[in-house]
């Protein structure tokens, strides 16, 4: 069991890589943030759990399949080892808009999926790190800290306002890293 909650769910398209409204369709069209890779290494070398929470409607909708997203999440898992660190699990969800899943966030399956994985009793005091509003929702539901990064679709969530409590805002997901590390060392 996980002791204590140093646990980061980062959204992926527009958190740890560009986003495009016309989806990620194939692995040369995921271009991941290299200041992002880095932030997650930089988040296991001081012992954070990193985990990611991924809606993936573009299964549903036919534009790739499961073998191009595990691509994908290959070169992620490559990338992020070259760079020192490691991700414990990516949950995503296949399904799209209409199919009444437990698991397209904001609904909380995706996040319960990753508590299971971890074998934690809950996921109170984890952080959730997303560009989107359904990302904080679930996080929210969870009970986690939640953060929204201005990369991806985070710049117009901003713009368009939320109401949502302690929401924390950064730059990209690089700030956030750098913040919740220099938060840490102060506390100690
Ligand atoms: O940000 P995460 O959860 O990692 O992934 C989001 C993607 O699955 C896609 O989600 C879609 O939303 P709809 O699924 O069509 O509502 C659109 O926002 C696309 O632009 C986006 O690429
Ligand atoms: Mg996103
Ligand atoms: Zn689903």
């Amino acid at each position: 069991m996980l002791s204590h909650q140093r646990l980061v769910i980062l959204d992926r398209d527009g958190v740890i890589n560009q986003d495009s409204d016309a989806y990620i369709k194939s692995l040369d069209e995921w271009i991941p943030y290299p200041t992002a890779i880095q932030a997650i290494a930089q988040l296991s070398k001081a012992g954070w759990t990193v985990a990611i929470a991924t809606n993936q409607s573009g299964i549903a909708r036919g534009y790739y399949d499961t073998a191009v997203l595990t691509e994908m999440h290959d070169r992620l898992n490559q990338l992020v080892e070259k760079a020192g660190g490691q991700i414990s699990h990516i949950a995503y969800c296949p399904h799209g808009p209409d199919d009444d899943c437990d698991c397209r966030k904001p609904k909380t399956g995706l996040m319960r999926q990753i508590q299971q994985h971890l074998g934690l009793e809950s996921l109170e005091k984890a952080w959730v790190v997303g560009d989107s509003l359904r990302d904080l929702q679930a996080g929210s539901a969870m009970g986690c800290h939640v953060a929204l990064v201005r990369t991806g679709k985070g710049f117009l969530t901003e713009s368009k306002g939320f109401n949502l409590e302690g929401v924390m805002v950064f730059d990209d997901l690089a700030a956030f890293t750098e913040w919740l590390l220099s938060a840490e060392d102060d506390a100690s």
